[in-house]
């Protein structure tokens, strides 16, 4: 947590300076007043004293008491303020360092688990800030000072009180040392039922098409209820602690007064003076002891809170401490324009035993079409996302324009690159939003749009809409078509003007006549933009430049379709299930 702390801005700490400050004035204010008491008891214990001595002395207990509220509500403000203000900050940083996640680091944590981390786990530490950091000042300072006040009072009392005080103690501890470990597993839960939720939701359709509501039920339940015990465990240890500390503060008083009764017995009835000074200390004492006892209350309101702060902040540095296996180079410039090569590559995903490709070798010049063709799961949305540098090859080199994608920096791979994925993903916003998505060096107008969305074959549907481009588009885009969203990303990666297309099955949700359509665009208006698509269309490939046929990672023959259709097996198999005998011979 500590670690967390150091990442609080100086403002923040400067206010966590004054607060500490005001919170020591508090304290002076309130363990002022047992001394007002001890001289309200001697005054009204002396006889011919003056009612004017006892309301100048209620006077000053009262600005004593106004004081410390004042104060106190100056803290209380300065506290909300900073609680505010460092989840604010380590919120950005969260977002900022998943916002450099690549997808090895995305697999690791899981986006449901990384959701509860953004939100859950900062919550608890705003909550521990914004309650905690008065009582984390106020109780050990006050335990001291009123400890200082009454130690030389008598030592007997003094022994007592100690006794309690370790007593309480080592309750608090071992409460701690019981829940901790299920407290952490207690976010772990939580992350599941984020998980269980989410996968639900985002398959409602589903759930109610296969009358699946019961087993999803009895899932969420499973988990719901590991939770909900788990959390009463927590719970019952934590309320176990209050009534404890409350009986030892009753009984403290009691027995303070008790053995005090006798102290002040043993002093001779005929010295009178003397047995009013000793009440006066034993209700001092009696009132300074109800303090100590009262800090480790407060420390037990802090003991609620820190188990899951502890561990909230854990799961929050393991995200800002994260190492980014994909760091960027600095290179901006390159030799050659619009070339894709892979070199003898090779790639396994972290959490497979094997190799998804296997020696890969094949190169794009600009201007080329390289088409990639395969069974499912033979690889090729493994292999172009090499080439957009979602992973790195395990062996081997991918070259972008003569270069390592390792050795560019983000920005300079990106421009060069327009990659539309297998799932059209579109953001929330309007559509213009959405086509000019993201930092290009390409120009942000509406004439770059339209021609995006005319090459994409978007211009008809978009021009229906009542607002054109500026029509809507909800979170996930919901509110278009599977191809509608598709032809959208694609525009959104035309309108990048990038050197090197690269279309990861994107034209599958499209009908035969649109795909056609774009495919002729692509040919007239891209002519210079080197092209990677990933097909399981013969028709939509087969008047590439290359083609690569892919079988279980491997390349299983790489050429022009006249030439794969005389040597390679795999792509003739593929051809003669999908055309006629006279498409083949056309
Ligand atoms: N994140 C991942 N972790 C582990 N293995 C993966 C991961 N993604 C894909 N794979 C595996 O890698 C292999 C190739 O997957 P890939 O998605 O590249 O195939 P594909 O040819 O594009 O399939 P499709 O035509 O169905 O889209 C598959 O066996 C798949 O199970």
């Amino acid at each position: 947590m500590l670690k967390l702390f150091k990442k609080m801005h100086s403002r923040e700490w400067k206010m966590a300076g004054i607060c500490a400050l005001l919170i020591i004035g508090q304290i002076y204010f309130e363990l002022r007043l047992p001394d007002y008491m001890s001289n309200l008891t001697v005054l009204i214990e002396t006889p011919g004293s003056s009612m004017s001595e006892v309301y100048r002395t209620g006077a000053e207990m009262l600005a004593c008491t106004l004081a410390s509220a004042a104060l106190s509500i100056l803290c209380g403000y300065l506290v909300s303020r900073i609680a505010g203000g460092f989840s604010y900050t380590i919120r950005e940083l969260v977002f900022n360092k998943v916002a450099d996640f690549g997808q090895k680091e995305m697999h690791a944590f899981s986006v449901p688990s990384l959701i509860n981390r953004t939100t859950n786990d900062i919550t608890q530490i705003q909550m521990f800030v914004a309650m905690g950091l008065q009582i984390m000042v106020k109780s050990p300072v006050m335990a001291v000072w009123a400890v200082l006040k009454i130690i030389n009072k008598s030592w007997t009392l003094s022994v007592i009180t100690a006794g309690f005080v370790v007593a309480l103690l080592c309750i608090m501890v071992l409460i701690i040392v019981i829940i901790l470990p299920r407290v952490r597993r207690v976010q772990k839960m939580l992350d599941d039922i984020n998980l269980i939720s989410r996968e639900n939701l985002n398959g409602i359709n589903v759930v109610h098409a296969y009358n699946a509501e019961e087993y999803q039920a009895e899932k969420f339940e499973k988990a719901n209820d590991r939770l909900t015990r788990t959390q009463l465990f927590n719970q019952r240890a934590l309320a176990f602690l209050m009534p404890v500390v409350s009986f030892a503060m009753n009984a403290l008083a009691l027995i303070i007064y008790w053995v005090g009764a006798a102290i002040i017995n043993d002093v001779p009835l005929t010295d009178m003076t003397g047995r009013i000074a000793q009440f006066g200390d034993i209700v001092v004492f009696g009132t300074y002891a109800t303090y100590v006892i009262m800090s480790i209350m407060m420390m037990v309101m802090i003991i609620m809170l820190l188990p899951s702060a502890q561990v909230s902040a854990g799961r929050i540095n393991e995200v800002l401490d994260t190492e980014i296996k994909l760091c960027e180079g600095d290179r901006t410039e390159a030799a050659e324009t619009g070339t894709v090569e892979f070199k003898n590559v090779s790639f396994r995903y972290p959490s497979s035993g094997k190799n998804v490709l296997e020696n890969i070798s094949f190169k794009a010049n600009k201007g080329e079409t390289i088409a990639f063709i395969g069974a499912t799961g033979s690889g090729k949305t493994t292999l172009v996302s090499l080439a957009a540098r979602f992973y790195d090859a395990t062996e081997g080199e991918v070259l972008i324009d003569g270069e390592d994608v390792r050795s560019y920096s983000f920005d300079a791979l990106y421009n060069r690159i327009g990659y539309v994925t297998q799932k059209a993903v579109l953001f929330a916003g309007d559509i213009k939003n959405n086509v000019l998505f993201g930092e290009s060096s390409a120009p942000q107008t509406d004439e770059n749009v339209q021609e995006a969305l005319d090459i994409a074959q978007a211009t008809e549907f978009v021009s229906k809409l009542s607002k054109g481009t500026e029509s809507p588009i909800v979170q996930g885009g919901t509110n278009v078509s599977g191809g509608q969203k598709q032809r959208l990303s694609i525009a959104r990666a035309l309108a990048r003007k990038p050197e090197i297309l690269i279309f990861d099955d994107s034209f599958s949700a499209l009908d035969y006549r649109t795909d056609a359509k774009l495919r002729r665009a692509l040919n007239e208006k891209l002519k210079g933009t080197t092209c990677l698509i990933v097909a399981q269309r013969i028709g939509t490939i087969r008047n590439a430049d290359k083609i690569v046929v892919l079988e279980d990672g491997k390349a299983a023959g790489i050429g022009t379709h006249e030439e794969l259709m005389k040597t390679c097996k795999v792509y003739q198999e593929i051809a003669m299930s999908q055309l006629s005998k006279e498409e083949l011979e056309a």
